[in-house]
């Protein structure tokens, strides 16, 4: 079983993809192996879908879209298609720093009215998603998601880019599902791009955060970013916890 984005099927290419922007990602990883463990009504659960108020979801790092639009399908109950989806208050952004996977995403979008795709760096530009929020009349995403992400944010910016990424969602997201690559994911990441004679990760021996990646990222979150654990939905197939947090009540 593969148990990290460092599987088999992901090294066909692994050099040309050291933000972990795997151009078949989802036919190794496919949506339904984190959407088992998420309860279809989630957003209910959450207080959320409701009334005549806007929801808006946020996907870091979306990739080519797949899981983007099949976490929407799964969580937005009402049958949503084109024609109905003028009624649907429930919005994701979804966003990516790979300007083609973007760009695929865009095309096979089945829900433009509804899941929005635009390229982004969430390391460099954070103005658009604060537009994106004013335009909608919400000061934050209600539901973020990060999942597989923070391992290729750490890994090309450092500690301190990690713990950036994660007070930036915290500070933007009423509530985030974060999924943090285990630290062996790190060890095949960096060991495959040494074997092809890449030095993008040198930055990985001076990582001073190692070890329990979850439990690093919630002591984050949960001491300096306001938020609490509120879930862990168990792991995937890869070995990854499922962690929903949420802006503690104040
Ligand atoms: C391993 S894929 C995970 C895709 C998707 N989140 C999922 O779990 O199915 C990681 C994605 O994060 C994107 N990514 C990495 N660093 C990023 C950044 N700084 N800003 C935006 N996207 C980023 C990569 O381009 C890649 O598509």
């Amino acid at each position: 079983m593969a148990t990290c984005s460092g599987s088999v099927d992901e090294l066909n290419e692994p050099g040309a993809a050291p933000h972990g922007n795997f151009i078949n990602y989802y036919t190794f990883n496919p949506p339904e192996n984190r959407l088992s463990l998420i309860p279809a009504s989630l957003l209910q659960d959450l207080g959320y879908n409701r009334g005549e108020e806007n929801t808006l979801m946020l996907d870091v790092g979306c990739n080519s879209g797949d899981l983007s639009v099949a976490f929407y399908k799964h969580v937005v109950q009402e049958p949503v298609s084109e024609d109905e989806s003028e009624k649907s208050r429930v919005h994701l952004l979804g966003f990516d720093l790979d300007e083609a996977l973007i760009q695929r995403a865009q095309q096979t979008n089945p829900l433009p009215r509804s899941i929005s795709f635009i390229p982004l760096d969430i390391t460099t530009d954070t103005e658009q998603l604060q537009r994106y929020l004013e335009q909608h009349g919400c000061s934050h995403f209600h539901l973020s998601l990060c999942l597989a992400v923070t391992m290729w944010v750490h890994l090309n910016h450092g500690d301190s880019g990690l713990l950036q990424l994660l007070s930036h969602l915290a500070s933007i997201s009423q509530h985030l599902l974060l999924e943090a690559q285990p630290w062996k994911c790190y060890r095949s990441a960096a060991r495959r791009l040494r074997k092809l004679g890449r030095s993008d990760f040198d930055v990985f021996k001076t990582l001073k955060i190692r070890g329990d990646m979850a439990a690093h990222a919630r002591e984050h979150l949960e001491r300096d970013c306001g938020m609490e654990l509120i879930q862990s939905y168990g792991s995937t197939v890869w070995d990854r916890k499922l962690l929903l947090f949420r802006r503690r009540l104040v």
